[in-house]
């Protein structure tokens, strides 16, 4: 589904990507980790098209995005929860989740199944997105990307900062999300995260960067004789 080739990122000089290669595929939870600062958060930007990439290629069901902008990656199918969530802290929940549908025609509905993933929103669609806890925040931030019912949900650290009955929920979502999807159409899943075990029990596949550059890669099932941990933890 989305092909990353040899991706080099700079910002004002510094080499921030060292050929980084990454892919995600229907039905599977792809997970990033890397310590604070290794440029996890600049390859999903690079790769929504936030930053622009100094050199590399990325493809999308057969499609060459390299040059799309956010907007037209959105469009085909691309959504991205970036990290602290950004949500509209004035807008109610409804007028975020209907953000989240920018990229389609004037009137589309929001999906009634996002209500089924969680729940909470439906009680709180009048609340102001400023009101919501941290947790329900991110599950808003979650919902609006998943809105315009992407193929490939791009998430940056949706666990950080957030109560562990929460997480739960969450990694749940995200399971969910990868097998069936969110109407019977099974989603591929980009999953950044520094929370090594909420990362482990979801990933199929795994990379891991270290200094821009990616160190480990492999499937979810080799973390552990990988060291995968070790690899991460500060
Ligand atoms: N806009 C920017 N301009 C210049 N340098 C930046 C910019 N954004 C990030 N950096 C630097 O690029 C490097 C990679 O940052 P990035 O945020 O991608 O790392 P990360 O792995 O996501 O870290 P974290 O886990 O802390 O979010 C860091 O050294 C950071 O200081």
């Amino acid at each position: 589904m989305l092909t990353a080739k040899n991706i080099h990122q700079y910002y004002s000089g510094s080499h921030i990507l060292r050929d980084v290669s990454v892919s995600a595929t229907a039905g599977r939870v792809t997970v990033l980790l890397g310590r604070n600062g290794v440029g996890k958060t600049t390859l999903l930007k690079s790769l929504m098209g936030l930053v622009p990439i100094k050199s590399g290629t990325v493809e999308f069901n057969g499609h060459a995005i390299t040059k799309a902008t956010p907007y037209e990656r959105a469009r085909a199918g691309i959504g991205y929860v970036p990290q602290g969530r950004e949500i509209f802290g004035r807008l109610t929940v409804e007028e975020n989740l209907l953000m989240g549908l920018a990229s389609k025609p004037a009137g589309t509905p929001i999906p009634a199944a996002l209500f089924e993933l969680f729940p909470v929103l439906k009680q709180m669609l009048n609340r102001r997105g400023g009101d919501l806890s941290g947790g329900q925040q991110q599950q808003l931030a979650i919902a609006r990307a998943l809105a315009a019912q992407p193929k490939l949900l791009i998430l940056d650290e949706p666990t950080e900062g957030i109560q562990p009955s929460i997480i739960k929920d969450i990694g749940r979502v995200i399971r969910q999300l990868a097998d069936v999807g969110l109407n019977g159409q099974r989603m591929a899943v980009l999953l950044c995260e520094q929370y090594y075990d909420f990362a482990e029990e979801l990933a199929d596949d795994y990379l891991v960067l270290e200094r821009g550059a990616v160190i480990s890669q492999g499937t979810g099932a080799e973390m552990v004789s990988r060291g995968v941990r070790q690899m991460v933890s500060i």
